[in-house]
C-alpha cells in the first residue's frame, strides 16, 4: 500500500463561464473508506467527480488518486479507478453477459480466450449470475444500476468513484446497492460516492465531505466531525458582566427508546437526572428522551431505566449522526 491517500484533493477550483463552480475544495479520502460526498443539486459534486475521473481539467488545484496526479498521469489514474457516472445509459439490446463481455474487451481485461472468468466472478459478486441471459432492456432500474456497478469492477479497480449510485432507486434496490458497497469495501476497495439525498447511503459511509455552492463545508470521519461540533466548555470565566449574559445555546440530541412501561414511568425515572432536557411520547409506543452530552449519556439513561425496573427493548438515535452534522453545518439547502 502506498503512503498516499486513496484520493487527495487540494485547492480545487473550477469555473464554467463566469461562474465559479468549485471554490478551493480540499479533502482526503483514506484507503478502505466508504466516503460520502454530499451536497444539494448544483453544489459541484459531478464537476469534482469528473476532475477525479480525468474527464475534466481543473482550472486550478491538484487531484491525486493513489498518488497519481489526474492531470499529469491520467492513464495511471484510469487503471486505478472504476467510475460510474450518474444517469449513464446502458446498451439495451444485449444480454447481461454480453454487455459485461463487451466491456471486459474494451478494458482489455485478460479473459483467458473466450471463457471470461472475470465476467463470471463479477456477476457472482454483484448477484447478476441468475440474470446472465436476460436482455438488458427488460431489466429494472435497480438491476441496471447493479449492472453498471458490475461494469466498473471488471478491471478490479482499487478506487470506485460512483456519482449518485442510489438516485432514483426504490428502497429495496437501494438496500441491495448499499449491501454491495459494504461487500466491496470488505474486499479492500475504497469507495467514493456522491449523493444529494442525505439519508440515501449515509449509514454505510465512514467519512463524508459536505459541499455547498462549490465550497467544502466540512469533511472527515463522521464521528470526528460530530465530536468537533460538541459544545465546548468555556475556557475562562466571563468578566463580571453588567447584565447577565444569555446562556449559550445547548446542543441536544434525542434518543428514541422502546420501553416496556408507560411513558410517565420513564419520565419519573429520569426526572432530576443531570443532562436530561425532555421526555416525550414518540411514535409507535416509543419514548423520546432529549439530552445534552455525548453517546455515554445514552448508557446512563438506559441504566437509570433498568435500575427503575423498566425494561428497554430498543434504543435508536432519533436522527443519525450525519443528519445532525448536516443540520448544523449547512445553510439548509439540502434535502
Ligand atoms: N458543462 C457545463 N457548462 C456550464 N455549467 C455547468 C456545466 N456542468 C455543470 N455546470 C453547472 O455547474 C454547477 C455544478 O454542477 P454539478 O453537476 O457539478 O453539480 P452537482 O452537485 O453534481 O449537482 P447534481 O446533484 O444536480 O448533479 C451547476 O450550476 C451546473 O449547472
Amino acid at each position: 500500500m502506498t503512503a498516499a491517500p486513496a484520493i487527495r484533493v487540494r485547492h480545487l477550483w473550477h469555473r464554467f463561464g463566469r461562474f465559479d463552480v468549485l471554490r478551493d475544495v480540499s479533502f482526503d479520502v483514506a484507503h478502505g473508506e466508504i466516503f460520502g460526498f454530499i451536497g444539494p443539486n448544483g453544489a459541484g459534486k459531478t464537476t469534482t467527480i469528473r476532475v477525479m475521473s480525468t474527464l475534466l481539467e481543473p482550472l486550478a488545484g491538484r487531484v491525486e488518486i493513489d498518488g497519481y496526479d489526474v492531470t499529469i498521469d491520467p492513464d495511471a489514474v484510469r487503471k486505478i479507478i472504476g467510475y460510474m457516472p450518474d444517469h449513464a445509459g446502458v446498451y439495451e439490446r444485449v444480454t447481461v453477459r454480453e454487455y459485461l463481455e463487451f466491456f471486459a474487451d474494451a478494458y482489455r481485461v485478460p479473459t483467458a480466450g473466450t471463457s471470461y472468468a472475470v465476467v463470471d466472478a463479477v456477476m457472482e459478486l454483484t448477484d447478476l449470475t441468475k440474470l446472465r441471459d436476460k436482455l438488458v432492456a427488460t431489466m429494472s432500474k435497480g438491476m441496471k444500476q447493479r449492472l453498471q456497478l458490475a461494469r466498473t469492477l471488471l478491471h478490479d479497480p482499487k478506487v470506485l468513484i460512483l456519482d449518485e449510485p442510489a438516485s432514483d432507486l426504490d428502497p429495496r434496490a437501494r438496500i441491495e446497492i448499499r449491501d454491495l458497497l459494504v461487500e466491496l469495501r470488505n474486499l479492500g476497495k475504497t469507495i467514493f460516492l456522491s449523493s444529494h439525498i442525505l439519508t440515501e447511503l449515509a449509514d454505510v459511509c465512514t467519512s463524508v465531505a459536505i459541499l455547498e455552492r462549490g465550497r467544502l463545508v466540512v469533511s472527515g470521519p463522521i464521528s470526528e466531525i460530530a465530536r468537533r461540533l460538541e459544545p465546548q466548555a468555556p475556557q475562562h470565566a466571563p468578566a463580571q458582566p453588567e447584565a447577565p449574559a444569555p446562556p449559550p445555546p445547548v446542543l441536544t440530541r434525542t434518543v428514541k427508546l422502546r420501553v416496556l412501561a408507560p411513558g410517565e414511568a420513564v419520565a419519573a425515572a429520569l426526572t432530576g437526572m443531570p443532562g436530561i432536557h425532555r421526555v416525550a411520547p414518540g411514535p409507535a409506543h416509543t419514548v423520546l428522551v432529549t439530552y445534552a452530552g455525548d453517546e455515554t449519556m445514552v448508557a446512563y439513561i438506559v441504566r437509570a431505566l433498568v435500575m427503575a425496573n423498566i425494561g428497554v427493548s430498543g434504543v435508536e438515535p432519533e436522527r443519525n449522526e450525519l443528519e445532525r452534522i448536516f443540520l448544523e453545518v449547512t445553510k439548509g439547502e439540502v434535502q
